[in-house]
């Protein structure tokens, strides 16, 4: 259909823990094709003009760490005002977790330092007052921080071979003062799945998501 319409589409964000399995779950709405996928892009941050940023980050936090996530705010600033035809809209991470999660984790481990961190919050500022930071919905790949330690190392990539298990635990603690807590603010209802199932319980919990998630284009298909 030739939705001509402008309006922003109905923008679902997906946030967790590294290892909560937001890929696989971005995955699951790969088979709707009024859904429009944005996964994380963490290739870009692989391989910059041939530089491993994401490598460099994590072992030479002290130098990288603010460049790094410096372009991981230009990335999700893209994938944020990216257009699309389709009603629905599935973006992996945000620019509020950027801010609200990682910067926050890598000021008070000191591997970025406060002035670095004011230059980022500035650049979030501005883009909040200039842009319309679509969300409608944020899904929240809950998980504890040692079954997300267990997947990191089964998963073994290899920039984060030297995270250790209390990065994930502060990274958890800093996810539930935001999703769950209320520390920070939130741009949309948020909506809690189980992440720690493993792959063969975790469809109940996708199927819970998915009225939430693909209602829109009912709804559009209905009028
Ligand atoms: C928005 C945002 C995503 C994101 C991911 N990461 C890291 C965590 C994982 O090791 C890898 C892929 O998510 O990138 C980060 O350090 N800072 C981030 N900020």
């Amino acid at each position: 259909s030739f939705t001509s319409n402008n309006k922003a589409p109905y923008t679902v964000l997906v946030e967790g823990n590294i290892g909560s399995g937001k890929t696989t779950f971005l995955n699951h709405f790969k088979q709707f094709q009024d859904v429009c996928l944005m996964t994380e892009p963490v290739e870009n941050w692989r391989n910059l003009n041939g530089v491993n940023l994401l490598d460099l980050m994590y072992k030479n936090p002290d130098m990288w760490a603010m460049t790094f996530q410096n372009y991981v705010t230009l990335t999700m600033l893209k994938n944020h005002i990216k257009q699309t035809e389709k009603p629905v809209k599935l973006m992996e991470r945000s620019i509020y977790s950027a801010r609200y999660c990682f910067v926050e984790k890598m000021l008070s481990s000191g591997m970025i330092q406060p002035g670095m961190y004011h230059v980022l919050q500035e650049w979030y500022n501005f883009i909040y007052e200039h842009h319309k930071i679509q969300a409608d919905l944020i899904v929240y790949l809950r998980t504890s921080p040692e079954v997300v330690y267990e997947r990191m190392q089964e998963r073994a990539r290899s920039e984060e071979s030297c995270v250790p298990y209390q990065y994930l635990k502060d990274l958890h603690e800093l996810h539930e003062n935001w999703l769950i807590h209320g520390h920070h603010y939130r741009p949309a209802q948020v909506l809690v799945l189980d992440a720690n199932l493993d792959l063969d319980n975790i469809n109940a919990e996708y199927q819970r998501s998915e009225n939430s998630i693909l209602r829109p284009i009912v709804i559009e298909n209905t009028n």
